[in-house]
């Protein structure tokens, strides 16, 4: 047999007053070095969304209002090498939800253990030189199983930023 993950990408759009960023979408830094999204094993005989709401809670205190339902499946990747299936969900939250969740994290169960902090990914290009890619930095650092694939493709799919600025960012691994 094989073991079930679920993880979660969590997003949100920012009030158009905000200049700094246009989106903020979640990560964390994991406690092996590598950067991942919160999530974590599914037990035997837990559904798969309570399985990912009750890591959530562990690892960023997610609570009641923002639970994960079966409408933000995202999609499922077979991990053979480590037999593991990995089930993926994103969920936009309200600036104000997603704000709460980022101050709350600190106190967790999870942290300092488990997961080390979470983090914004960074999206905006740089207003000085418009062929700076933050993100093409941030893609060189290491992820966890398929993560970067994932959070490109969310990015392009949830229309968080335009598909050619993440393929740039993708190819264009300026310093
Ligand atoms: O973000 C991820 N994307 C894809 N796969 C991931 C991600 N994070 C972890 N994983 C893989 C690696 C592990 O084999 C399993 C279990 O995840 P983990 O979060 O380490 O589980 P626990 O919190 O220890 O339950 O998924």
């Amino acid at each position: 047999g094989y073991r079930h993950a679920a993880h979660a990408l969590i997003y949100c759009k920012m009030a158009p007053s905000n200049e700094k960023m246009k989106h903020a979408v979640m990560m964390q830094l994991r406690f092996d070095g590598t950067l991942g999204f919160p999530g974590g094993f599914v037990d035997g005989g837990e559904n798969l969304e309570n399985g990912l709401n009750r890591e959530l809670y562990e690892e960023i205190g997610l609570t009641q209002a923002n639970h994960f339902t079966e409408t933000d499946y995202f999609g499922s990747w077979y991990h053979e090498h480590i037999r593991l299936m990995d089930h993926f969900y994103v969920k936009k939250l309200t600036e104000n939800d997603f704000v709460k969740l980022e101050n709350r994290t600190l106190e967790c169960h999870d942290w300092g253990g488990e997961t080390m902090g979470i983090i914004r990914v960074p999206l905006q290009k740089s207003s000085k030189n418009p062929n700076f890619y933050s993100l093409s930095q941030f893609f060189q650092h290491n992820f966890i199983g398929n993560a970067k694939h994932q959070l490109i493709q969310v990015l392009v799919e949830k229309n968080i930023l335009p598909a050619v600025d993440v393929q740039d960012a993708s190819v264009n691994l300026i310093n």
